[in-house]
This record gives structure tokens, C-alpha cells and sequence, in this order.
């Protein structure tokens, strides 16, 4: 996928000023910066939900700028938005299963869910809205899996989490991405970069800093500056 140049407003408000951004397949791309910079915006440009005044926005080559949400979706990018949306009143079977109502054998596919969400087979049967959050999180980020997308974008997935549950959910998106292509915003410097391969550093709509995770620390000037207020 690609965004090339995007510019996106909220009404008159000029949110995204130029932005650029690339994600390989297989790569595990992280987006990072302060509150209200522009990161869930971006998602929402690349998935057409807030499509960009300006600029292009490119998927598995093709241009999809303007193009309707359920049909971006349709081409195969899914979306783990930040508040995770489950269906509260279906169990948490019932919500797999409305992810891969798809597959060809959606059975199999949920097999595979729970081998990778362990946790999530012992809840099969409760209802989604009586888990924890982490639990919703799982959840939500095997349903995303579920949809057998090329691209799957995963806003903030450790927001409001304790610590202990975080580090579950690191590792079911560390087993989620052996086989997925995965944009991640995350305000959690240290586990973007523990979990992504390449980051892009944001700030007042456009990306100010890039590159490979490896050795990025938050205390690196050309980082830190752009985290603190
Ligand atoms: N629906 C909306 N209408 C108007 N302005 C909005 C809307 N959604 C977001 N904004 C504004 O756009 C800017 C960018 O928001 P965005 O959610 O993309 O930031 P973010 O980097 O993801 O930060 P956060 O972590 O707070 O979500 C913010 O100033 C926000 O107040």
C-alpha cells in the first residue's frame, strides 16, 4: 500500500498535509507520534473512509483513491479500529465466525484462530461484551486475521490495557504477523518498535522521521522531540 502525498481534512480542518507512506508485503510498519497528530487518520484515508482531498492512495497496485470502503475492504484490507467493535451480544464464536462466513472452510479457519488465541477457545462460548479488554482486543485482532486480508490496520491495540494483558496481546500480534502485512499505530514507543520492522514517525499531518525499528530508542533526539509536548 501505498499514500502518496495524501492531504485529508475534517471539514475545513486540514488534518493530513502531505503524507507519504509505504508498506511492503509482509512488513509490519509502525505509526508513531503524539496524540492528535494524524495517525487514526491516516488509516481511516487508506481504508476510504476519510478519503484524501489531495493525493493518491495506492493498494496491491492499483489505485484506489475515492474508491468506497466496502470495496477497499472487499479487495482485502481490514481494519482493527481503536475502540475493537465486537459484536457484544454474539459469543465469541459466533463472532468468528461472522469473519470467516467467507472461507472456504470456515471451520478449519476458526481452528486456526484459536491455535494462535488460545485464550479465545476457552471463551468460545461467552458473549464478546462479558470479556476483558484484552480479551475484546484478542478478539477483534483474530477477527481481523479471520477476513484473510493482504493488509490489516490495527489502530492502538494496547490502549487502556494493564501491562500484564499488553504483553498478551504483543504476543498475539507477534503471531498474527507471520503471515500478515500490518500497519500499526501505537503510542507505546517501545512496543512499536519491538513489534514493527520499519516505523514512520508523524507529526502535524506528515511524517518527520522514518526508517528501521532496530535500535530506535525514544531517547533519540531526532525521535524524542517529536514525542514529548
Ligand atoms: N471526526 C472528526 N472531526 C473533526 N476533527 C477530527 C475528527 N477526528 C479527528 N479529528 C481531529 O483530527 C486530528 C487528528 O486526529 P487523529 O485521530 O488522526 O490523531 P491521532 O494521531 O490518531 O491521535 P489519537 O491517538 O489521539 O487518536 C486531531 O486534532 C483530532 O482532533
Amino acid at each position: 500500500m501505498e499514500l502518496d502525498d495524501v492531504h485529508t481534512y475534517y471539514g475545513e480542518s486540514h488534518i493530513l498535509q502531505g503524507l507519504d507512506l509505504s508498506v511492503e508485503e509482509g512488513e509490519i510498519v509502525a505509526l508513531v507520534g503524539r496524540n492528535g497528530v494524524g495517525k487514526t487518520t491516516t488509516l481511516r484515508t487508506a481504508l476510504g473512509l476519510t478519503p484524501p482531498r489531495r493525493g493518491t492512495v495506492r493498494f496491491k497496485g492499483e489505485d484506489v483513491t475515492g474508491v468506497e470502503p466496502h470495496a477497499i475492504a472487499d479487495r482485502g484490507m481490514g481494519w482493527v479500529p481503536e475502540d475493537r467493535r465486537v459484536f457484544a451480544h454474539l459469543t465469541v464464536a459466533e463472532n468468528l465466525r461472522v469473519a470467516a462466513h467467507a472461507a472456504a472452510d470456515p471451520d478449519a479457519r476458526l481452528d486456526e484462530a484459536y491455535e494462535l488465541f488460545p485464550a479465545l477457545e476457552r471463551f468460545a462460548d461467552k458473549e464478546a461484551g462479558d470479556l476483558s479488554g484484552g480479551q475484546q482486543q484478542m478478539l477483534a485482532i483474530a477477527r481481523g486475521m479471520l477476513g484473510d486480508n493482504d493488509l490489516l490496520l490495527v489502530d492502538e491495540p494496547s490502549e487502556g490495557l494493564a501491562p500484564q494483558i499488553v504483553s498478551d496481546v504483543v504476543e498475539a500480534l507477534r503471531a498474527a504477523s507471520a503471515d500478515t502485512t500490518m500497519v500499526l499505530v501505537e503510542q507505546n514507543f517501545r512496543l512499536a518498535m519491538d513489534l514493527a520492522d520499519r516505523f514512520y514517525l508523524v507529526d502535524h499531518g506528515v511524517v518527520v522521521e522514518e526508517g528501521d525499528t532496530a535500535g530506535v530508542t525514544s531517547d533519540d533526539e531526532r525521535i524524542r522531540r517529536y514525542l514529548t509536548a
